[in-house]
Protein backbone atom coordinates (compact mmCIF):
# COMPACT_ATOMS: atom_id res chain seq x y z
CA UNK A 1 0.00 0.00 0.00
CA UNK A 2 1.24 3.00 -0.82
CA UNK A 3 1.68 6.15 2.32
CA UNK A 4 0.12 8.92 2.24
CA UNK A 5 1.80 12.62 2.12
CA UNK A 6 1.06 13.15 6.12
CA UNK A 7 3.30 9.69 6.34
CA UNK A 8 5.62 10.39 4.49
CA UNK A 9 5.99 14.43 6.01
CA UNK A 10 6.22 12.24 9.37
CA UNK A 11 8.59 9.71 7.93
CA UNK A 12 11.19 12.78 7.26
CA UNK A 13 10.04 14.08 10.63
CA UNK A 14 11.28 10.32 12.30
CA UNK A 15 13.98 10.71 9.91
CA UNK A 16 15.67 13.74 10.00
CA UNK A 17 14.51 15.73 13.25
CA UNK A 18 16.19 15.07 16.50
CA UNK A 19 13.86 13.60 19.05
CA UNK A 20 12.23 16.39 21.67
CA UNK A 21 13.61 19.05 20.00
CA UNK A 22 10.59 20.97 18.54
CA UNK A 23 12.78 23.59 16.63
CA UNK A 24 14.03 20.37 14.37
CA UNK A 25 11.12 19.29 13.87
CA UNK A 26 10.06 22.24 12.31
CA UNK A 27 12.85 22.42 10.31
CA UNK A 28 12.43 19.21 8.91
CA UNK A 29 8.64 19.49 8.16
CA UNK A 30 10.07 22.75 6.30
CA UNK A 31 13.03 20.92 4.41
CA UNK A 32 10.08 18.48 3.31
CA UNK A 33 7.87 20.39 1.76
CA UNK A 34 10.26 22.60 -0.03
CA UNK A 35 12.23 19.90 -1.53
CA UNK A 36 9.91 17.01 -1.70
CA UNK A 37 6.20 18.05 -1.62
CA UNK A 38 4.55 20.74 -0.62
CA UNK A 39 1.95 20.67 2.07
CA UNK A 40 -0.79 22.85 3.86
CA UNK A 41 1.68 23.74 6.81
CA UNK A 42 1.64 27.46 7.47
CA UNK A 43 5.10 27.43 6.49
CA UNK A 44 8.32 29.29 7.60
CA UNK A 45 7.48 32.70 6.56
CA UNK A 46 3.88 33.11 8.39
CA UNK A 47 5.40 30.78 10.92
CA UNK A 48 7.65 33.37 12.06
CA UNK A 49 5.03 35.74 12.12
CA UNK A 50 2.42 33.37 14.23
CA UNK A 51 5.87 33.27 16.47
CA UNK A 52 5.82 36.94 16.91
CA UNK A 53 2.19 37.19 17.71
CA UNK A 54 2.00 33.89 20.00
CA UNK A 55 5.07 35.13 21.75
CA UNK A 56 3.25 38.63 22.80
CA UNK A 57 -0.04 37.32 23.66
CA UNK A 58 1.87 34.34 25.86
CA UNK A 59 -1.01 32.89 25.91
CA UNK A 60 -2.04 30.09 29.39
CA UNK A 61 -4.34 28.84 26.82
CA UNK A 62 -4.52 28.39 23.16
CA UNK A 63 -6.78 26.92 20.95
CA UNK A 64 -5.84 25.71 16.74
CA UNK A 65 -8.75 24.47 14.98
CA UNK A 66 -7.32 22.32 12.11
CA UNK A 67 -4.33 20.60 13.51
CA UNK A 68 -3.79 18.87 9.98
CA UNK A 69 0.25 17.14 10.71
CA UNK A 70 0.53 19.67 13.62
CA UNK A 71 3.51 21.58 11.95
CA UNK A 72 1.54 24.86 13.44
CA UNK A 73 0.62 23.23 16.85
CA UNK A 74 4.21 22.48 17.12
CA UNK A 75 5.66 26.00 16.46
CA UNK A 76 2.64 27.36 18.74
CA UNK A 77 3.55 24.65 22.32
CA UNK A 78 7.16 25.33 21.79
CA UNK A 79 6.47 28.64 23.06
CA UNK A 80 3.90 28.60 25.37
CA UNK A 81 4.57 29.93 29.11
CA UNK A 82 4.90 26.73 31.45
CA UNK A 83 2.11 25.51 32.84
CA UNK A 84 0.34 26.87 29.37
CA UNK A 85 -1.96 24.45 27.14
CA UNK A 86 -2.82 24.05 23.65
CA UNK A 87 -6.30 22.36 22.34
CA UNK A 88 -6.51 21.48 18.90
CA UNK A 89 -8.83 20.35 16.89
CA UNK A 90 -9.02 17.64 13.89
CA UNK A 91 -11.46 15.58 12.22
CA UNK A 92 -9.45 13.30 10.10
CA UNK A 93 -8.23 10.16 11.76
CA UNK A 94 -5.66 9.57 9.45
CA UNK A 95 -4.09 13.56 10.21
CA UNK A 96 -5.20 12.89 13.88
CA UNK A 97 -3.01 9.98 14.05
CA UNK A 98 -0.14 11.90 11.79
CA UNK A 99 0.15 15.05 14.29
CA UNK A 100 -0.36 12.93 17.66
CA UNK A 101 3.48 11.67 16.85
CA UNK A 102 4.71 14.68 15.53
CA UNK A 103 3.91 16.20 18.34
CA UNK A 104 5.49 13.71 20.02
CA UNK A 105 8.82 13.40 18.50
CA UNK A 106 9.10 17.11 19.54
CA UNK A 107 8.08 16.16 23.18
CA UNK A 108 5.39 18.81 23.69
CA UNK A 109 2.72 16.11 24.36
CA UNK A 110 1.65 17.30 27.95
CA UNK A 111 1.39 20.85 26.82
CA UNK A 112 -0.95 19.86 23.86
CA UNK A 113 -4.16 18.27 23.93
CA UNK A 114 -5.00 16.90 20.30
CA UNK A 115 -9.21 16.54 20.11
CA UNK A 116 -10.03 14.05 17.08
CA UNK A 117 -13.88 15.40 16.12
CA UNK A 118 -15.11 18.24 14.39
CA UNK A 119 -14.79 22.19 15.54
CA UNK A 120 -19.06 22.93 15.07
CA UNK A 121 -19.62 19.53 17.44
CA UNK A 122 -16.74 19.92 19.90
CA UNK A 123 -16.37 24.00 20.63
CA UNK A 124 -19.55 23.70 22.33
CA UNK A 125 -18.27 21.14 24.75
CA UNK A 126 -14.64 22.60 25.59
CA UNK A 127 -16.36 24.28 28.76
CA UNK A 128 -17.25 20.82 30.30
CA UNK A 129 -14.86 18.72 29.01
CA UNK A 130 -11.55 20.65 29.25
CA UNK A 131 -12.44 23.31 31.93
CA UNK A 132 -11.95 26.18 29.79
CA UNK A 133 -12.84 29.32 31.00
CA UNK A 134 -11.87 31.33 27.88
CA UNK A 135 -8.88 31.17 25.08
CA UNK A 136 -6.07 33.56 25.32
CA UNK A 137 -5.17 32.67 21.55
CA UNK A 138 -7.15 30.89 18.88
CA UNK A 139 -5.68 30.25 15.58
CA UNK A 140 -7.63 29.27 13.00
CA UNK A 141 -6.51 27.27 9.59
CA UNK A 142 -8.81 24.60 9.08
CA UNK A 143 -11.48 24.42 5.95
CA UNK A 144 -11.96 28.79 5.35
CA UNK A 145 -15.83 28.70 5.28
CA UNK A 146 -15.43 27.35 8.61
CA UNK A 147 -13.67 30.85 10.06
CA UNK A 148 -16.89 32.52 10.33
CA UNK A 149 -19.28 30.38 11.36
CA UNK A 150 -16.63 29.36 14.24
CA UNK A 151 -16.05 32.49 15.39
CA UNK A 152 -19.55 32.95 15.92
CA UNK A 153 -19.74 29.62 17.86
CA UNK A 154 -16.72 30.72 20.14
CA UNK A 155 -18.65 33.95 20.65
CA UNK A 156 -21.84 32.38 21.69
CA UNK A 157 -20.34 29.79 23.85
CA UNK A 158 -18.81 32.88 25.49
CA UNK A 159 -14.88 31.60 24.93
CA UNK A 160 -13.69 34.84 23.95
CA UNK A 161 -12.68 37.64 27.02
CA UNK A 162 -11.34 40.74 26.41
CA UNK A 163 -8.14 40.77 24.57
CA UNK A 164 -8.46 36.92 22.98
CA UNK A 165 -5.92 37.35 20.14
CA UNK A 166 -7.74 35.13 17.08
CA UNK A 167 -5.10 34.91 14.38
CA UNK A 168 -6.63 33.62 10.79
CA UNK A 169 -4.33 32.08 8.40
CA UNK A 170 -4.86 32.04 4.33
CA UNK A 171 -7.26 34.82 4.21
CA UNK A 172 -5.92 35.87 1.17
CA UNK A 173 -5.10 32.06 -0.36
CA UNK A 174 -7.33 30.33 -0.72
CA UNK A 175 -9.14 33.36 1.21
CA UNK A 176 -11.66 33.63 3.59
CA UNK A 177 -13.62 36.84 2.38
CA UNK A 178 -16.87 36.46 4.57
CA UNK A 179 -14.81 36.05 7.64
CA UNK A 180 -12.44 38.83 6.66
CA UNK A 181 -15.30 41.18 6.40
CA UNK A 182 -16.53 40.34 9.20
CA UNK A 183 -13.76 40.80 11.77
CA UNK A 184 -13.16 43.62 10.13
CA UNK A 185 -16.29 45.99 10.41
CA UNK A 186 -17.20 44.49 13.67
CA UNK A 187 -17.24 46.50 16.39
CA UNK A 188 -16.29 43.73 18.93
CA UNK A 189 -12.89 43.52 16.91
CA UNK A 190 -10.11 45.61 16.26
CA UNK A 191 -8.14 43.55 13.28
CA UNK A 192 -4.67 44.33 11.46
CA UNK A 193 -3.71 42.33 8.29
CA UNK A 194 -0.19 40.60 8.17
CA UNK A 195 0.90 40.29 4.39
CA UNK A 196 3.17 37.05 3.53
CA UNK A 197 3.37 34.29 1.23
CA UNK A 198 1.39 31.24 0.50
CA UNK A 199 3.71 28.63 2.25
CA UNK A 200 6.76 27.30 0.43
CA UNK A 201 5.37 29.64 -2.53
CA UNK A 202 5.90 32.83 -4.28
CA UNK A 203 2.18 33.45 -4.12
CA UNK A 204 0.66 36.21 -2.08
CA UNK A 205 -1.22 34.90 1.08
CA UNK A 206 -1.43 37.08 4.73
CA UNK A 207 -2.39 36.45 8.24
CA UNK A 208 -5.34 38.50 9.70
CA UNK A 209 -4.89 39.58 13.67
CA UNK A 210 -8.45 40.08 15.36
CA UNK A 211 -8.43 41.20 18.98
CA UNK A 212 -11.85 40.52 21.04
CA UNK A 213 -12.99 44.05 22.38
CA UNK A 214 -16.02 41.91 24.21
CA UNK A 215 -20.15 42.79 23.40
CA UNK A 216 -20.92 46.03 23.83
CA UNK A 217 -24.14 45.44 26.19
CA UNK A 218 -23.47 44.80 30.00
N1 LIG B 1 -14.46 21.78 11.19
C1 LIG B 1 -13.28 21.18 11.38
N2 LIG B 1 -12.96 20.67 12.59
C2 LIG B 1 -11.77 20.07 12.76
N3 LIG B 1 -10.83 19.92 11.80
C3 LIG B 1 -11.13 20.41 10.59
C4 LIG B 1 -12.35 21.05 10.32
N4 LIG B 1 -12.35 21.45 9.02
C5 LIG B 1 -11.17 21.05 8.50
N5 LIG B 1 -10.44 20.41 9.45
C6 LIG B 1 -9.08 19.90 9.29
O1 LIG B 1 -8.25 21.05 9.13
C7 LIG B 1 -7.37 20.85 8.02
C8 LIG B 1 -7.86 21.65 6.87
C9 LIG B 1 -7.20 22.70 6.46
C10 LIG B 1 -7.69 23.50 5.28
N6 LIG B 1 -6.58 24.29 4.81
C11 LIG B 1 -6.54 24.63 3.53
O2 LIG B 1 -7.42 24.35 2.71
C12 LIG B 1 -5.33 25.34 3.06
C13 LIG B 1 -5.10 25.39 1.69
C14 LIG B 1 -3.97 26.05 1.21
N7 LIG B 1 -3.77 26.09 -0.20
O3 LIG B 1 -4.61 25.56 -0.97
O4 LIG B 1 -2.77 26.69 -0.65
C15 LIG B 1 -3.04 26.62 2.07
C16 LIG B 1 -3.27 26.58 3.44
O5 LIG B 1 -2.41 27.15 4.34
C17 LIG B 1 -4.41 25.94 3.95
O6 LIG B 1 -4.61 25.95 5.32
C18 LIG B 1 -7.42 19.37 7.72
O7 LIG B 1 -6.51 18.69 8.55
C19 LIG B 1 -8.86 19.04 8.06
O8 LIG B 1 -9.05 17.68 8.36
MG1 LIG C 1 -3.28 27.36 6.27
Amino acid sequence: THSSRPQRLLRAVQKGAVRGDARSVVANIDRFCHHSEWAMNIGDEKGAILDSVVSEVNPALALELGTYCGYSTVRIARLLPPGGRLITLEFNPEYAAVARQVIEWAGLEDSVQLVEGGSGDWIPQLKEHFGVQSFDFVFLDHWKERYLPDIHLLEECELLRKGTVVLADNVVCPGAPDYLAYVRNSPAYQSSYFQSHLEYTKAVDGLEKSVYLGTTDA
